[in-house]
């Protein structure tokens, strides 16, 4: 597995047991305890920050987009623990969905008559 993909796991795993356990003092328990209503704010802040991040220019500007993109994806796994769903999960999602371009997806949606978007 890569670096990359065990340190997701990882954190994972980290979110789950908190969500489980509930543990006093823990960021995570905070989010876990406030609900959809409380993560929700959150992911929708962090979403905010980096669209913003992304236009900042220069080896700072991709620093600082790189740490909002972990904040959103930290509040989404969180949201992902919340709601009872795994990695695997969203990863089978995916799966499915190789190959079928967004177009052709878009399309085989679309009625006859619908208003094009
Ligand atoms: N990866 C993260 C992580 N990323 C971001 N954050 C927190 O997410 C928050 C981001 O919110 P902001 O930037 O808006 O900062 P803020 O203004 O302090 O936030 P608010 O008080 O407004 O909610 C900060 O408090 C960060 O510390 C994280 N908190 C925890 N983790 C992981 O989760 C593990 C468990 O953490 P606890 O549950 O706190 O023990 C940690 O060991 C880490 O591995």
């Amino acid at each position: 597995m890569s670096e990359a993909l065990t340190i997701l796991n990882r954190l994972m795993e980290t979110i789950q047991t908190r969500a489980q356990e509930r543990p006093a003092g823990s960021y995570t328990t905070k989010l876990i305890e406030g609900g959809v209503g409380k993560i929700g704010k959150k992911v929708i802040e962090e979403a905010a920050e980096v669209v913003e991040a992304a236009a900042e220019e220069g080896a700072e500007g991709k620093e600082h987009f790189t740490y909002e993109v972990g904040d959103l994806l930290y509040h989404t796994m969180v949201m992902m623990a919340w709601r009872g769903v795994t990695l695997d999960d969203v990863a089978a999602e995916l799966g499915r969905r190789e190959g079928i371009g967004g177009l052709v997806e878009k399309a085989s949606r679309t009625q006859p008559g619908d208003n094009p978007a």
